[in-house]
């Protein structure tokens, strides 16, 4: 006998960007948001937002040496990582409980599943208390998690993902960062400012590698100023150290192997001992927790649910009627304004069925909120080199230090670097390590996004002189492109 399923105009997996999707459209309808997690998702409680709460008090803390050089005496004199912690969380915490209670008790057309749930049909999920639900329209907005290297020790209270090294008791005497990506980095930098002694170990020899070059390059040497940084190893194990009192106060060993494909040195095993580890080697799009297959959704080679361009999911490669998806478990940007704008094309078309939208924005750029920031939109260099050829483009790195602002700062560091079609003057790429870049990169983004040329953009409009932004225009009138005729 097949059980009996309540039944709503609307279920969304996930609370982060699925949260955003009910509008007054969905009054005297009925939805469900079904989440096992934290209400709100990655972004707010263990993504975006605390990470960066941490990454400014954590700049600031790096300035002292920064001051010095301008003749500015500035002590650090500790950090209050318990304070820092709950002034954010008080804040998150807060969002997450209102956002939640607001959905289940106060408004009366939305309710909330707190269980995991997996399809059992199309249009059909099964939570895990056996409860079966089904709706006219589905929205899955499932995300990702940390992903785990295949090692033991992991589930030693001293070792952390992203998910919950914000809310340590105490600042760690030695972290060892596993990772060379976005939140490695991140981390690495916001606890290396606090005053932590950071260890950094990845397999690449270059940090942040999908970055360009210029980038990629300069932040992997600053990076190695820092902290401690051994690149070329990856995790084997970790476990209590030998010492009882020691280990009682949470220190491991963690024991490196050389790395695939790294160059020997001859050493081929290291140890290093810490009280805490963060383990940040990538996310995995939760496609696996929600059995897609039951429910007929095709799955791309990257592990996501796939998409057509309106967001509707695919079943053999068609689109499937009232199966929309959205971010971390649709797309490989794992970014949270990339799954906002695929969250505010799905609101769209669930509201109008027969006037489908496209989700058809520019490029997408990115922001590493280390310090100093990286930020990139569009092609790399070696990117564009390899789809248009040496003859075909024209590349500008402009340093901070040569401009006016740059030299407010006695930055040496700072890079902007543009990639643009020669024949055209159409911007490829935008690529910045530096103060700032998350904001520097606006510009970038603007003139690709709207088909700006490089001349047009740069001398098209005022910029404020002598602001840090004059790095950017002088990267766009470094490019050999044809002049826009505008002076
Ligand atoms: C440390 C960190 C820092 C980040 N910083 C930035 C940044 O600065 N800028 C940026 O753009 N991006 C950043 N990101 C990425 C960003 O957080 C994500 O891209 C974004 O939050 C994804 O949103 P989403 O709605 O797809 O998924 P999520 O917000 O992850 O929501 C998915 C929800 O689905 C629930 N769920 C999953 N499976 C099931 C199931 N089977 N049943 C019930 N519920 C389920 C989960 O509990 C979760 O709450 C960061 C991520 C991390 C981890
Ligand atoms: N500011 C932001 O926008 C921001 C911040 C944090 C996270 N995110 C998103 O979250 C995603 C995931 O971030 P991430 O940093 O976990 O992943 P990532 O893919 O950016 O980086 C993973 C890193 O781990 C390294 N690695 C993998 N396996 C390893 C091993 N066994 N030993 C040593 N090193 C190993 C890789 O070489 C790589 O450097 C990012 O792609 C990004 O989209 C964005």
């Amino acid at each position: 006998m097949a059980t009996s399923a309540e039944h709503h105009d609307l279920l969304i997996i996930g609370s982060g960007s699925g949260n955003s999707l009910i509008s007054e459209h969905w009054k005297g309808r009925s939805v469900v948001i079904a989440d096992s997690g934290t209400f709100g998702g990655t972004c707010l409680n263990v993504g975006c937002i605390p990470t960066k709460m941490y990454a400014y008090p954590a700049g600031l803390a790096a300035l002292p040496p920064e001051a010095r050089s301008l003749g500015v005496g500035l002590e650090f004199t500790g950090a209050d990582f318990p304070a820092i912690r709950d002034r954010i969380f008080t804040r998150i915490d807060g969002i997450s409980r209102d956002g939640l209670r607001y959905r289940r008790d106060d408004l009366d057309y939305t309710s909330v599943i707190q269980e995991e749930v997996r399809f059992v049909g199309p249009r059909r999920v099964r939570t895990a208390s056996g409860r079966e639900i089904t709706a006219d329209q589905v929205v899955v907005a499932a995300g990702s998690r940390p992903t785990l290297p295949a090692i033991p020790g992991l589930d030693l209270p001293s070792v952390h993902t992203s998910d919950t090294v914000m809310r340590l008791d105490r600042l760690p005497r030695r972290l060892l960062v596993v990772g060379g990506g976005f939140i490695a980095c991140e981390f690495a930098s916001v606890f290396a400012g606090l005053g932590t002694e950071v260890v950094q170990v990845n397999r690449g020899h270059r940090l942040l590698k999908q970055h360009d070059m210029s980038v990629s390059t300069t932040f992997t040497k600053i990076a190695a100023r820092r902290w401690d940084l051994r690149t070329g190893w990856t995790p084997a194990g970790i476990e209590p150290v030998e010492d009882a009192e020691r280990a009682a106060d949470g220190w491991v060993r963690v024991r490196l192997d050389r790395a695939e494909g790294q160059e020997q040195t001859g050493i081929v095993e290291e140890a290093i001992e810490a009280d805490a580890v963060l383990i940040a080697v990538g996310r995995t799009p939760n496609t696996d927790r929600l059995d897609p297959a039951a429910a007929g959704l095709d799955v791309t080679d990257d592990g996501v649910l796939a998409s057509d361009e309106h967001q509707r999911a695919l079943s053999d490669g068609a689109p499937v009627e009232g199966v929309y998806v959205l971010g971390d478990v649709a797309n490989t940007w794992q970014l949270k304004h990339v799954a906002n704008h695929e969250a505010r094309v799905v609101a769209h078309n669930l509201e109008h069925p027969d006037d489908l939208r496209a989700n058809t924005l520019g490029p997408v750029p990115a922001a590493v909120f280390t310090h100093p920031q990286a930020a990139s939109v569009g092609l790399t260099v070696e990117q564009a080199l390899a789809d248009y050829g040496a003859d075909a483009i024209t590349v500008k790195t402009q340093s901070f230090g040569d401009v006016a602002y740059g030299w407010a700062m006695e930055d040496t560091e700072g890079v902007c670097t543009v990639v643009a079609e020669k024949a055209t003057g159409r911007i490829l790429g935008g690529h910045i390590l530096g103060h700032e870049a998350a904001n520097l990169i606006q510009p970038l983004v603007t003139g690709m996004a709207f088909g700006i040329d490089a001349h047009r953009l740069a001398r098209g409009q005022y910029w404020p002189h002598p602001a840090l932004t004059e790095v950017v225009e002088n990267a766009l009138l470094g490019l050999d492109v044809p002049d826009s005729g505008l002076l």
